[in-house]
């Protein structure tokens, strides 16, 4: 298991990291969900022990890691959010030369970039240039160079930032496929609500450098047992609407995007004769209106007052 105390991050008197506790343990998939910003790359930076935290501790077996990274970087493989890789390699030539880091002998090397290939799914390109690769290629191989070494526990930065929604849809299947097939442990951050909901196990909400909730997306979802959400979608977006709303004492959580509304107000409160009176009044048709389940984005809106994603 590893296990991070009170780590603490502070840069010139800011503190981006604060007192954040979680562990993980083998074999589960665990994400790290906050805004950009919120201070997950500098926290999984420490837990990588790339940089040394300014309080705090990180444990491998009950052992500190922090003056000894030799046991953590055997079982710990990490996939920055940058792509490292050499562009006028091919993939197998820098997974060659990725490997000849860790020391591998020759023919367990081989051996392991043709797993890795397989299970990035780049057997059949793995002779092309890293410079004529796609965007979701790239993000590939980088999680492929992490792998090389069979690490137990896998830290992920965003991986999926900035690629097609075909590419990312492989990424996250080929990060579930990973997880079931070798049991690794996966570290897994991102400002996407729905990558964590899809993957993770347990989810710590992070914001301004602190973990404001914790659990199972059921126990963090209970979070919000005593309210619902519900989506409005009217004919065409009304301002005015919005504004009104807004002065309504009983309604929270106020978002508008173009024709749709969303807003959560108290369980067993009867909102609707007063949504309606108000759509008759300015003449708005409303298309529709849904009670919705609460998402972890409405968590974090009800914990922090503000959209995980603007
Ligand atoms: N070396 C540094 N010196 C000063 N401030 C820093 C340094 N590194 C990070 N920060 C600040 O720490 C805060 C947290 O940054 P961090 O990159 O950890 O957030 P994040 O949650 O990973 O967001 P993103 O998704 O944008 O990477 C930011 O305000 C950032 O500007």
């Amino acid at each position: 298991m590893i296990e991070v105390v009170d780590l603490t991050k502070t840069y010139k008197k800011i503190t981006v990291v604060d007192h954040m506790n979680l562990y993980i343990e083998p074999g589960e998939i665990v994400g790290l969900l906050g805004p950009n910003g919120a201070g997950k790359s500098t926290a999984i930076a420490m837990i990588s022990t790339l940089i040394k935290p300014t309080k705090g501790d990180v444990l491998l077996q009950q052992k500190s890691v922090i003056n000894d990274q030799s046991a953590l970087r055997e079982v710990l493989g990490v996939v920055p959010q940058e792509i490292a890789l050499y562009s006028d390699l091919t993939a197998r030539e820098n997974l060659q030369f990725f490997g000849s880091i860790h020391k591998m002998p020759k023919t367990k090397l081989k051996e392991r970039i043709d797993v890795v290939l397989e299970e990035i799914g780049l057997q059949n390109e793995q002779k092309k240039l890293v410079k004529h690769y796609s965007g979701g290629m790239k993000r590939r191989l980088n999680i492929g160079v992490a792998l090389l070494h069979e690490p137990e526990y896998l830290i992920m930065d965003e991986p999926t930032v900035g690629i097609d929604p075909q590419s990312r849809n492989h990424i996250l299947e080929t990060v579930k496929k990973l997880n079931e097939r070798s049991n690794t442990a996966i570290i897994y951050t991102s400002h996407y609500m729905e990558e964590v909901e899809f993957l993770c196990n347990r989810i710590y909400i992070i914001d301004k450098g602190r973990v404001i909730a914790s659990g199972t997306k059921d126990e963090i979802k209970a979070i919000l047992s005593s309210e619902k959400t519900i989506r409005l979608k009217l004919e065409k977006p009304s301002k005015q609407l919005v504004e009104d709303l807004t002065m309504q004492p009983m309604l929270s959580n106020i978002l508008a995007k173009e024709a749709e509304i969303t807003f959560t107000v108290a369980k067993d409160t009867n909102f609707l004769p007063m949504i309606l009176t108000l759509c008759d009044q300015q003449k708005i048709a409303l298309k529709s209106f849904q009670i919705e389940e609460p998402s972890l984005e409405d968590v974090f809106l009800h914990l922090t007052g503000r959209a995980l994603r603007n």
